[in-house]
């Protein structure tokens, strides 16, 4: 995720980014994308923001190590899933604001969405410059962090649930006979054409499917079959699990 930032970043235009990374195979690949790199967390000095883009379990290694070397007026943004920013708060010095984000795949492409909560002593420039660098990657909402588990839930884990319908689609294709490269192309442009579809129009989600669905016909048929397997059920169910047990590893 961090080596996805940094690309969406640079691509952006920032031409000031040093990726810090203890893995020299990784520091190598970076370097060959063009990043300077460094190997210890101490090269954070001089940094205006500190993008934390390690495994929620390594978080309170890196900590102390940052607190050492970070300057007093920068930003550090997490993007570790379910860590809080009181904890992180806890272990900079006081001068240092905090900004925790939940980003998504899609990042990559340029593609993605963050939810970002500012901790308690982040300054409003201080966070526009954060949304502003995020931006680099996707979209940004700014969101109270009580909502952070349901920001994982939807947004963050959101890209899993739009695979999962497609593989799904794509098998059912498979199934009635068509090649599987077919049944991919058909079903991708599919999910990217409605996706694209909505997202320009002004229309609730559910007034975009009634305008498909014929009477009597075949998207009836298909959406009648999904009611009787509580498909939509399922759906909310799954994502408030997964609201459930962000707030757990948090
Ligand atoms: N919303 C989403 O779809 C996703 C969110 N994430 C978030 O991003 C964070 C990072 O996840 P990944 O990129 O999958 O982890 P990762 O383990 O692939 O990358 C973390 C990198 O940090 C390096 N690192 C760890 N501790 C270090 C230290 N003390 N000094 C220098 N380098 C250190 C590791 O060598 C590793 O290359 C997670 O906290 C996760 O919550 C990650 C992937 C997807
Ligand atoms: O599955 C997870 O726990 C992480 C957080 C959101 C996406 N991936």
């Amino acid at each position: 995720m961090g080596g996805t930032l940094a690309e969406a970043m640079a691509r952006a235009g920032h031409d000031d980014i040093v990726v810090i990374e203890r893995s020299a195979e990784r520091r190598a690949e970076l370097e060959g994308q063009g990043h300077a790199s460094a190997e210890d967390v101490a090269a954070v000095a001089g940094a205006d923001v500190i993008l934390l883009v390690v495994k929620p379990q390594d978080v309170a290694t890196v900590l102390p190590q940052l607190a050492a070397s970070v300057d007093a007026g920068a930003t550090v943004v997490s993007l570790a899933a379910g860590v809080r920013n009181a904890t992180i708060e806890a272990a900079l010095p006081e001068t240092v604001g905090v900004v925790r984000a939940m980003p998504n795949t899609p990042a990559v492409i340029g593609r993605g969405m963050f939810g970002v909560s500012p901790g308690s002593r982040v300054p409003a420039d201080r966070l526009e410059a954060v949304v502003d660098l995020l931006g680099a990657g996707g979209e940004v909402v700014v969101v109270d962090e009580s909502h952070q588990d349901a920001v994982t839930a939807v947004s963050g884990s959101g890209p899993a649930y739009l695979f999962h319908l497609a593989e799904h689609m794509i098998a059912a294709g498979v199934e009635g006979g068509l090649d599987p490269q077919d049944a991919r192309t058909l079903t991708v442009q599919t999910l990217v054409g409605a996706a694209e579809l909505l997202a320009g129009s002004d229309e609730s989600p559910e007034e975009l499917r009634r305008r498909v669905t014929s009477p009597n016909g075949t998207t009836h048929a298909a959406i009648t079959t999904f009611d009787q397997h509580g498909v939509g059920e399922g759906i909310r169910a799954g994502v408030l699990a997964a609201i459930a047990r962000s707030a757990e590893l948090g």
